[in-house]
């Protein structure tokens, strides 16, 4: 599918655009389905889009927000993604929304994931909007290069759901939606920021196997068009 590179000069001006557009894309999902539904990525580059967003003036009640991937670490954790979202999304206006998590409080990340994928099962199918991340090594999600599961994981034929990832560069075990769940959003968005990321996403955009930088994924072949939006 076809990948689209909207540029900013700020993070500030990215954060507002980019709340801009995903916020009619989920007044649309109400418009349409009487409820929207929304995966959002983890680590240090989505928290003044999530500000952003949290003000956004749409029904709230209405929208389901969850994860692209989580770590498998307690929600108090500061290496909690349901944390980072909890903290900066779910505030304001966006505190109306319901929110689902793929940490349960299992014994293992296995037992954690078989319950997400069931709570999950009624959203996203497929959901309003994606919001991934990009690693500088090329994961996106917890699809890590070197993952456990990662040809599974990016497999077209592994169906919708959550399922756990360990990699070396992972830290703890990952939780992480399929490549199937997240392919087909009606709007799916790469979010990235930063030119040593430019840089791993040209790399990424030549040739080269999806093992070694597991965006490939994602820029070669989803279902929906992917809108980059970058900023320096
Ligand atoms: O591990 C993760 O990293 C990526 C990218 O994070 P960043 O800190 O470089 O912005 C993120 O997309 C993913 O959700 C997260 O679990």
């Amino acid at each position: 599918m076809t990948a689209t590179l909207h540029t900013f000069e700020t993070s500030a001006e990215l954060a507002e655009n980019l709340a801009k557009a995903v916020a009619d894309a989920l007044s649309a999902g109400i418009a349409r389905d009487g409820s929207a539904s929304i995966a959002v990525s983890g680590g240090s580059t989505p928290k003044a889009f999530f500000k952003a967003l949290s003000n956004a003036p749409l029904d709230w009640t209405k929208v389901t927000v969850t994860l692209v991937d989580e770590r498998f670490v307690e929600p108090d954790s500061d290496r909690s993604n349901e944390k980072l979202v909890r903290d900066n999304l779910l505030t304001g206006a966006a505190s109306a929304a319901a929110f689902q998590p793929l940490y349960y409080p299992t014994a293992t990340a296995d037992e954690s994931a078989a319950t997400a994928t069931k709570e999950t099962a009624g959203i996203g199918r497929p959901f309003d909007v994606v919001v991934l991340g990009m690693g500088g090594d090329g994961h996106t999600a917890s699809f890590f290069p070197g993952g456990s599961r990662l040809a599974e994981a990016l497999d077209p034929q592994t169906p919708r759901g959550v399922m756990t990832m360990q990699a070396d560069g992972a830290g703890e075990p990952r939780l992480t939606y399929t490549f199937t769940s997240l392919e087909d959003a009606r709007l799916l968005v790469l979010h990235i920021e930063g030119d040593a990321k430019k840089t791993v996403l040209e790399t990424a955009q030549g040739d080269g196997p999806e093992t070694d930088m597991p965006i490939r994924a994602i820029l070669r072949r989803t279902a929906s068009p992917v809108a980059i939006f970058w900023a320096p």
